[in-house]
């Protein structure tokens, strides 16, 4: 069986290391001066498990030995609760229902639910001091305070992608800012983003996360404009253009456009499919575990 133990240590020597003991499974998580240590696997609920993305939340994570998928948390208006997790994941019967009962044990609670969902699951969490793993995009500004609230009693990641190629790119978009940022003749960023059909929010939280570390390096003076309709005059300046394409059932992409006159540069990057983001919340709630209560997002994860 797996032995597995992470020494939380400064970001050049920090490793997982793996080795496999005759008897159980234990995951040691040292955390200076803290030291958490459990005696079995990691137990992870999935917070939407019947939506798109919980159900490969639960596919991947059911398929990794040194995790339990324990709890499979749904609205209690769901046509799904009392089918098994696993089931309607199309992976093999895992033996948890879908239900709407908050599963107390869970060491990390995943969330990939929808913005009217948020608040239980951030309070249950506080309550429980559970770690949580926040991926649901839309919330309102209230929705957010409250979030980074939690984060004072239980260890949070909170990331509008969980994805290593948009969380890369985002740094390469704020380098490629800083280079262009008085180019001669200026700079034009135009963020497009497409998603699928179904996609109840817009623009993306990735497109506004995009924007908001754009325009970090553009300026104080930013202003986000969502669309353009009628006589707008000319393009400002100062102006981070949002544009939300909703086709079919892509899964996620993001072009962002820095113009400037005679060239552009455009930063595409898009998902083939969504384990891309499961399997970053997914390791996002590894890396949770013996931190200490804290906001944290996907660049921490990354150590990018
Ligand atoms: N951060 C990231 O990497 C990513 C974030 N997302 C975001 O995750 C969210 C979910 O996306 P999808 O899975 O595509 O949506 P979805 O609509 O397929 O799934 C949402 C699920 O939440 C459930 N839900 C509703 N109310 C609930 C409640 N009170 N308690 C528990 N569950 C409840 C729904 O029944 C549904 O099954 C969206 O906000 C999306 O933007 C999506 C993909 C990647
Ligand atoms: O709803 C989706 O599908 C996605 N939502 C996230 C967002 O709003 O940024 C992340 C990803 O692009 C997929």
């Amino acid at each position: 069986m797996l032995l597995l133990f992470k020494l939380h240590l400064p970001a050049a020597v920090n490793a997982w290391y793996i080795t496999r003991p005759d008897s159980c499974i234990l995951s040691f998580a040292f955390h200076l001066p803290k030291i958490v240590l459990m005696s079995e696997s990691l137990k992870i609920a999935v917070h939407g498990a019947a939506g798109r993305m919980g159900r490969r939340v639960v596919a991947l994570a059911s398929a990794d030995p040194s995790i339990d998928v324990m709890g499979a948390i749904e609205n209690d208006q769901s046509a799904l609760l009392g089918q098994d997790a696993g089931d309607l994941a199309a992976v093999e019967t895992l033996g948890v229902p879908v239900s709407s009962k908050w599963p107390n044990e869970a060491d990390v609670v995943i969330d990939f639910s929808l913005p009217e969902a948020i608040d239980r699951c951030v309070e249950k969490c506080v309550a429980y001091k559970t770690a949580l793993v926040v991926a649901t995009t839309g919330m309102t500004d209230l929705q957010v305070e409250r979030l980074q609230n939690a984060a004072n009693t239980i260890p949070v990641v909170w990331a509008p992608s969980m994805s290593l190629a948009v969380n890369l790119s985002m740094k390469l978009a704020q380098q490629i800012t800083e280079k262009l940022v008085n180019v001669p003749g200026g700079l034009d960023v135009e963020i497009i983003e497409r998603h699928h059909r179904y996609k109840a929010d817009a623009p993306s939280g990735t497109a506004l996360k995009f924007g908001d570390m754009i325009a970090d390096k553009l300026g104080d003076d930013t202003i986000h404009v969502h669309g353009r309709e009628g006589h707008t005059g000319q393009r400002k300046r100062n102006e981070i253009g949002y544009h939300a394409v909703r086709v079919g059932d892509n899964p996620g992409e993001h072009t962002i456009v820095f113009g400037m006159l005679g060239e552009r540069i455009e930063l595409n990057v898009a998902a083939s499919n969504r384990d891309c983001y499961a399997a970053g919340a997914i390791a996002a709630a590894k890396w949770l575990i013996g931190r200490p209560a804290g906001m944290y997002d996907m660049f921490d994860v990354l150590e990018m």
